[in-house]
Order: C-alpha cells, then structure tokens, then sequence
C-alpha cells in the first residue's frame, strides 16, 4: 500500500465525499494495469496478437490500445526497438484519440516529451500534413527525438523551444494543438511513486501557474476553427477544471466540446469549480475506480475567432547539385524513390513534407525523415530511414528470426557472419520489421546500429 501524502488524502476526501473517496483509495493496493499502443505505421493489433510471446488484451477507449502481462517484458524484446509498439499507461492513450488529428492537418505537440502522445498523432496522420513537436528540455527533447525515430515517423518536426519562442513564428497556424501539460502527477502515483516526494498544495499551485501561461501561447498559435486539447495526468480541480474555467473567462471565443465518453471515461466535475457551470461537464476524467488506466484530465476546445497569422516561408531546399551522392546511394539501396523537400542542416541531410514551413533560427532536433549524413564523396544513411520504410523498400536485406538468436547479436552491436554474397548497404530485419543498418562486405556484416542504441543482456 503506498503512504500517500495526508493533505493529498484529507482533500480528496473532502472533494469526493467518504464514499467515493474509499472505492479510490481502495484502488492503491491493487496493481496498476500496463499497457502499449501499436504502431499501426508498421504492423496491425492482429499481428502482434498472434505472437505467444505478448498476452494482448484490448483497451475499449484506444483503437491502437492493448494491456499486457508484466511478464511478457515488451521492452526487452526486438519488436521494441523495431517500433512496433510504443509502451504506454493506458489513460494516456485517451487523450490522442480526443484530439483526433487527421491526414493533411497542421499539429502541435507543445510539451510533447518522452513522445507517447505524438506518436501517437502522427500514427493517426498516417505520416501526412505536418507534426510540430516540442519539449522546452534538451535531454527530454532527446529522449523524444529518438521515440519520433524508432516509430518511423517522417512528418514530425521536433523542436527544443519554449511556447513564447514557437508562439512568435507560428501566430494563427495550427489546426489542432495539444497541451499535455507539466502537472502535480497525482494520476501517476502509482505509476511512479517519486511523484508523491514533489507533491504539496503549493507545487500544485505552481504547475497550475506555468499551466496557464503555457496556454496563453497555445491559444495563440491555434487558428480560427481550430481544435485545442488539454490534458493533465492529476486530480487537482485547480490545474482541471478550474484552469478551464480561467480560460474560458479570458477568452469568450474558445468553446467547449462534447468528448465521447464511454468505457468509465467520465464527465468533469463542475462542482469543483467557482462558477459550477454546467458546460465544464463536457471535460472527461479518467479515475482509477471506474476503468483499468490511472488518473487523467481531458477539455477539447474550439477557437472561433481570427489570429492574424504570418507568411511563413516554406523550408530551403537543397541544390539538386548538392544530392548526386544521396541519388547514387539511392538507386543502389533503396527499391523505390523517395519524395518531398529534400534540405540540408549542416552536412545532414532530411526529407521534409512538402508544406513544410521555415523553422528560422528556432531550435531543431530532428526535421521530418533524417535520411543520412554527406561524407566527402558518399553518402551515409541514418537510422532513422532504416525504420521508415518498410523492409520491401530496400533491394538487400539481412533476414533476423526471432527464436534464434542473432538479433541480440546485432542489437549488441556485434558484427554478424553471412552466407549470402552480398555488398553494401544492407537492412537488418526481425521477422521482417527493419531494425537498422548493417554493411557486407568480404562475407560479414559490420554493424551499423547505432552506438547509444546498443543494450547489454537484452535477454
Ligand atoms: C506530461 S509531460 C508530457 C508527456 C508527453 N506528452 C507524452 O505523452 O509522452 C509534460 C512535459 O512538459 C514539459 N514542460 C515543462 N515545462 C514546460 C513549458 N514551460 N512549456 C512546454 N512544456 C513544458 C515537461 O518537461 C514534460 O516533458
């Protein structure tokens, strides 16, 4: 049983009333419920259902959403590192599907680290339109980057910025924005019990500040008609509902949505606000009593007033002169032509959507599909584009089994023996799934995988 703080106790008892507060309470000592989204850019719920090393079970309120059993260990196995899945607490997977982005759509992730979310959105727009996603913290910005990639996702810029800086280039430009903002973490004591050793009501009223300032320049950014999610993963009504309700008083052209609730996703609780304004019922929680997940906060807002927005120009693009050695390596690796805007940063080398607007001197970390880095004279691939194509897109590949072992080889970063005379270039796969490069040559395979990706005793 965790020692939950006592003023954490007293208040949600206070709020909630006895009753309720004890079916709460009472969900600390049972185990929380795990889960992973399917990455439906590479492989179907099907698909992994058959495997016997997963034991699946559908979450009701994900399309995408399965609970496993702790001890299938999803992490551990290569399918992971294949981006097959991405591991992540079932409510989470909740509030994506609210903001429902679609192909073509102009997407913010504003506070978008370690990535659970945004890959989650940019799955949904089938790698189509273009995903802004931002983490203010270089090492989280890091950890998101490398999610972006292992998921094969291509049209997904990734900023290191703070709201003020992205609000001053993109005023007006969103058509949906997500902020999955910092929080007291209440939902996540369980999860991570740490949480409870930052917990007080004062830290409670500081992420409720930073909330709303972080909202201020999200609502700027959204254009008319445009559609703003917000989320938080605590119980805490002033960083709920009443950060709702603020933002609907200062901004009378920001309206409500109705969210479809079914599963125990429940209504918000106007009660616990001043106004007690029955229209903040639209909000949804997400109480560990009434479903398997733990404690979320969802409000969907439309904006129905103009922001004048800027004349973005759209991203340089690199000199044909300047792509002879990408072409070379192109028609000699990979099976089909790749498309879009291709431009330099330094001497790497991306593959931007086709809209895809100027980022000026705003920080990036990873624009769209990295495709590798211009060496004098030849052309390197990165990781990334290994991971988003699918294996049918490269003419060699080196073909891994799961029941033998030699993807740990590999993921270890060991060179591997082949039977084959192949040369050059080759993508290594995992029952078929692309997992990273490797080079033949002189009958072995040097291993290409990267070197901060590589993991002793996977198994
Ligand atoms: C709840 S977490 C986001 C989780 C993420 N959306 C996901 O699904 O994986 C909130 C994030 O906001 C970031 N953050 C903190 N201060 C911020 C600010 N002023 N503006 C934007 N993001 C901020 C935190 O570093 C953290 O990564």
């Amino acid at each position: 049983m965790l020692s939950l703080p006592e003023a954490f106790r007293t208040k949600i008892t206070t709020m909630m009333g006895a009753e309720e507060a004890a079916l709460f309470f009472e969900t600390y000592q049972q185990n929380r419920a795990v889960g992973l989204r399917v990455n439906p850019l590479k492989v179907t719920g099907e698909q992994l259902m058959e495997r016997p090393e997963f034991h699946l079970q559908p979450i009701p309120f994900c399309q995408t959403g399965y609970y496993y059993e702790e001890h299938d260990l999803p992490g551990k196995h290569p399918f992971h590192q294949a981006g097959l899945y991405y591991i992540q607490e079932p409510s989470a997977m909740f509030v994506a599907e609210t903001l429902g982005a679609e192909p073509g759509d102009h997407v913010l992730d504003l506070c978008a680290a370690p990535g659970g979310k945004s890959t989650q959105i940019a799955a949904s727009m089938q790698n189509s339109g273009l995903l802004i996603s931002n983490e203010p913290y270089p090492k989280r910005a890091k950890a998101l980057s490398e999610n972006i990639e292992r998921m094969g996702i291509t049209n997904t810029v990734v900023t290191n910025e703070t709201p003020e800086r992205l609000a001053h280039y993109f005023p007006g430009y969103f058509d949906k924005i997500l902020v999955d903002a910092p929080c007291s973490g209440e939902g996540m004591f369980r999860k991570d019990p740490d949480a409870m050793q930052y917990w007080s009501p004062d830290h409670v009223a500081d992420c409720a500040r930073l909330q709303a300032q972080i909202l201020d320049q999200a609502y700027l950014m959204l254009r008319s008609g445009g559609v703003l999610v917000y989320s938080t993963c605590t119980f805490s009504p002033e960083e709920d509902e009443q950060m709702i309700e603020q933002l609907l008083e200062k901004y009378p052209d920001l309206e409500l949505l109705p969210i479809e609730k079914s599963f125990g996703v429940a209504d918000g609780r106007p009660q616990w606000t001043r106004s007690k304004q029955d229209e903040l019922s639209k909000t949804a929680r997400l109480w560990p009593h009434h479903l398997q997940g733990e404690g979320h906060f969802v409000a969907k807002l439309l904006k129905k007033s103009e922001t004048e927005s800027r004349r973005n120009k759209t991203a340089v693009s690199a000199k044909p002169s300047e792509l002879s050695d990408f072409q070379q390596f192109e028609k000699a690796v990979l099976a089909k032509k790749l498309d879009g805007i291709f431009h330099f940063s330094g001497n790497q080398l991306f593959l931007l959507p086709f809209d895809c607007p100027d980022f000026g001197k705003l920080k990036v970390i990873r624009f769209g599909l990295h495709l590798g880095e211009q060496k004098k004279n030849r052309f390197e691939p990165n990781h990334a584009l290994a991971l988003a194509l699918p294996s049918s897109a490269f003419q060699q590949q080196l073909a891994l089994h799961y029941t033998e072992n030699q993807w740990d080889s590999y993921l270890r970063g060991e060179t591997l023996p082949l039977t084959d005379n192949i040369k050059g270039w080759t993508v290594v796969t995992i029952d078929g799934f692309p997992l990273g490069w490797g080079k033949a040559a002189g009958g072995i395979l040097k291993n290409f995988y990267p070197k901060g990706l590589r993991r002793r005793g996977l198994k």
